[in-house]
């Protein structure tokens, strides 16, 4: 699957801004995206900072492009932007401080067009990645919240877990679009959504507000006209597992054969996609914003080079998408 994706990429010379282009795994990872044409990358940072860290790891950097925001020629283009972007919420100093920042001024260039994503998050944490798109950029048309997914792929297995890393305790509605943009999610890469809404309880065997939660979620989209599978509240291995679903929700269309899944809270979901990657071999691509009107990905900070090159290949992909 991300052959296929890494292959629709190729040679379309798509610009990312990785925000962190002083970090050896953003320099390891840009150096195979040249090799394998899959974008331009533009790496942030402090030149010499860059450079003392390529010759350390004896990185060749040739193909990237490197701006240092401290430098930048156009800033005056920039700061008007943001200033009117950001009318009444900030004032002229913290701009300026601001577009120091690699977060702000990278996310500025996706704004302005002169990039077409951007991928961060390697040092940075994923509020100070976030945090500027949502500020800068905003929902993308017809979307009330920005929220992420996580892509995990073991063999032929390929799962989607949504909201693991933005919305921190969803209501109801807002479980409902992340459904929505999560299935969506699903879709562009490549697969049928088969959703699962996920709990501690399965089809009412236990009481809870998170358990109410999820009921009220599947009410609502039950009235929705969908495209795609979605039932639950159900415990995770009555969605993966047929044998379970058989005990515990027979009449579940959805149960066993689930590959898309909601999570009630962030901490469910940030704990269930760590556990996947960390003991159960799947490889994790994410956080991946999702409702969002630019291609902007986070990573986690505990990444390695291949989940940047991996995160890399998607984020270009999404430059089709939105
Ligand atoms: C995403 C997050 C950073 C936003 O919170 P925040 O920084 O406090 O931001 P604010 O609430 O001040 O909101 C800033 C802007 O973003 C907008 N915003 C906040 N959450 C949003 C969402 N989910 N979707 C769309 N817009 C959102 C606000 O409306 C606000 O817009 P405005 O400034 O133009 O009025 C916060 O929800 C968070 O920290 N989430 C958890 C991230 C995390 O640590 N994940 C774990 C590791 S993956
Ligand atoms: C996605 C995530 O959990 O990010 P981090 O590991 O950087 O907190």
């Amino acid at each position: 699957m991300l052959d296929e994706l890494k292959q629709k990429v190729q040679g379309k010379k798509i610009r990312l801004v990785f925000t962190e282009g002083n970090d050896y795994r953003i320099q390891e990872a840009a150096q195979h995206l040249v090799a394998d044409d899959i974008c331009v990358p533009v790496l942030l940072g402090n030149k010499d900072e860059i450079a003392k860290v390529s010759k350390e790891y004896g990185f060749d950097l040739t193909g990237c492009e490197q701006i240092d925001p401290a430098t930048y020629s156009d800033n005056g283009e920039m700061f008007n932007l943001m200033m009117e972007l950001r009318k009444g919420k900030l004032t002229e100093e913290k701009a300026h401080k601001l577009l120091l920042q690699a977060n702000y001024f990278g996310t500025m260039l996706v704004k302005m067009k002169k990039a077409d994503g951007l991928l961060g998050g390697a040092t940075y944490s994923t509020a100070d990645t976030v945090r500027p798109a949502l500020q800068l950029i905003k929902c993308a048309p017809g979307n009330k919240i920005v929220s992420s997914c996580f892509l995990l792929i073991k063999g032929d297995s390929q799962l989607v877990f949504g909201d693991c890393g933005i919305n921190i305790n969803p209501s109801a509605s807002q479980l409902v679009d992340i459904t929505l943009q999560t299935a969506r999610s699903t879709k562009n890469f490549g697969k049928d959504p088969v959703v699962a809404l996920l709990s501690f309880s399965t089809n009412g065997s236990a009481k809870g507000d998170d358990v109410t939660k999820m009921q009220e979620c599947l009410a609502k989209l039950k009235e929705m006209p969908l495209d795609f599978p979605v039932d639950g509240e159900m415990q995770f291995d009555c969605a993966v597992d047929p044998d379970v679903a058989k005990k515990k929700f027979p009449e579940s269309k959805v149960a066993g054969h689930a590959n898309t899944f909601i999570f009630p809270n962030i901490s469910a979901g940030n704990i269930g996609y760590k556990i996947a990657a960390r003991l159960g071999g799947y490889t994790a691509m994410g956080p991946l914003l999702q409702g969002l009107n630019a291609p902007i990905n986070d990573l986690s900070r505990g990444c390695t080079w291949e989940e940047v090159y991996n995160n890399a290949i998607i984020t270009a992909n999404e430059t089709f998408n939105i």
